[in-house]
């Protein structure tokens, strides 16, 4: 039998809620899908730190470097704003991005056809949505050299931040998104600011030469990133796969979150590159919401982008097309059955806990297996 091991990092915040479900749904697919999955629990972000004074250890990186997928939940919280700016707890979840060279970010925003009516937007923008943003991971802003705050010698301080791409860095994320748009409705939006960044107009060029020479016969488009946020809202079906550099991919997938109806239905795989030996590649898989400290504890975060997350798991780092369908379907039949957590409850209407949404999920995976 299949077996394989996951690293569950739940964090701080609603990671460990929302992590508890998916550890529900991983019991039940061990038990009824012939392949085994082994797990192992580790600390990340502020609960590191308050053990380690890290926000992640060598020896749990280690441990994600050697695991078949990582599995996080959220990192972050008012607790550790004073914690300085090298063990904050985000650093944990990008220490594990960089190292284990996670480039390609795919953020599905998909609307169910049962929340078409949970958004902010009119039902007509949203309904039926079915689109990806492909963020690059590990380069630009997030990581780019200078990164500090110097002190002037009038005093005045300086903060700087470096966006830096090379072309291999963009060459890559294109073939993925080209790759993925084959697989979808084949078409590509890149976006940058070539009007004001010097990395905006190597991004446009080496995206088009791409293109160009491996995949003319997908649709290409360029488009300048804030007037993409605006098409976003305006008539977001126009998109197919999204791709951008790691800082607008941030904003314009917390965006396009909203299409979906919330935050907390929006899954993400983070993929490397594959080992040219075994194809096998090092993947995390996480929910694009954070640790949501105004709702911690209170048992009432939405587990779907974290479950979702998991049936990404299933369909990239396992091949188990059947069962990530499985875990989609069960979804998109619980939201079909009019149950809700809190944040997609229209006012007025019950809702149920993290807990009862992990259930019934599972329960809706059952029934559809037969
Ligand atoms: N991947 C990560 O670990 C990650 C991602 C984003 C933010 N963060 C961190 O999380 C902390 C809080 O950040 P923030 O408040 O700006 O963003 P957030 O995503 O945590 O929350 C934004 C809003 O969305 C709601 N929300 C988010 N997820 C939800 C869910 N599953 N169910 C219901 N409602 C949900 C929250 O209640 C809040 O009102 C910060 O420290 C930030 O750095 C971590
Ligand atoms: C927590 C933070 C470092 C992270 C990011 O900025 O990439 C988050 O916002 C995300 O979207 O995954
Ligand atoms: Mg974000």
């Amino acid at each position: 039998m299949a077996s394989y091991n996951l690293l569950l990092l739940p964090g701080d915040g609603i990671g460990p809620e929302v992590m508890a479900e998916v550890e529900r749904v991983i019991r039940w697919l061990d038990a009824n899908s012939g392949v085994h999955f082994e797990t192992e629990t580790d600390l990340v972000g502020g609960s590191a730190y308050d053990v380690h004074g890290v926000a992640i250890t060598d020896e749990t990186m280690k441990t994600a470097m050697a695991a078949d997928a990582v599995i996080f939940g959220a990192v972050g919280g008012p607790k550790w704003d004073a914690v300085p700016y090298e063990v904050r707890p985000e650093a944990g979840l990008l220490r594990l991005r960089k190292d284990l060279e996670l480039f390609a970010n795919l953020r599905p925003a998909i609307c169910y056809p049962a929340l078409a009516d949970a958004s902010s937007l009119k039902r007509e923008v949203v309904e039926g949505l079915d689109i990806l943003i492909l963020r690059e991971l590990t380069g630009g802003v997030y990581f780019g050299e200078p990164k500090e705050i110097v002190t002037l010698e009038n005093g005045e301080k300086r903060a700087v931040d470096t966006q830096v791409y090379t072309t291999h860095e963009i060459e890559r994320i294109a073939r993925v998104a080209f790759e993925l748009a084959r697989a979808r409705r084949n078409k590509v939006t890149s976006m940058e600011k070539r009007n004001v960044m010097r990395s905006g107009v190597l991004w446009n060029q080496v995206v088009t030469a791409v293109h160009k020479a491996e995949y003319p016969d997908v649709q290409l488009e360029h488009m300048l990133a804030d007037a993409g946020g605006m098409q976003l809202v305006r008539w977001p079906k126009q998109f197919d796969v999204i791709v951008t550099d790691n800082l607008f991919g941030d904003m314009l997938s917390d965006v396009a979150a909203m299409l979906t109806g919330s935050l907390g239905m929006l899954p993400s795989a983070s993929l490397g590159a594959p080992d040219p030996a075994t194809g096998k590649r090092k993947a995390l898989y996480e929910p694009v919401h954070g640790s949501a400290p105004d709702i911690a504890g209170k048992g009432i975060a939405n587990p779907i982008a974290m479950i979702a997350s998991l049936g990404m798991a299933l369909r990239y780092s396992f091949d188990m097309g059947e069962a990530a369908d499985l875990v989609d379907g069960a979804i998109a039949d619980v939201l079909a059955s009019g149950t809700r957590t809190a944040d997609l409850a229209a006012k007025g209407q019950n809702s149920v806990s993290t807990r009862e949404m992990g259930e019934a999920i599972v329960k809706a995976m059952a029934k559809r297996a037969g």
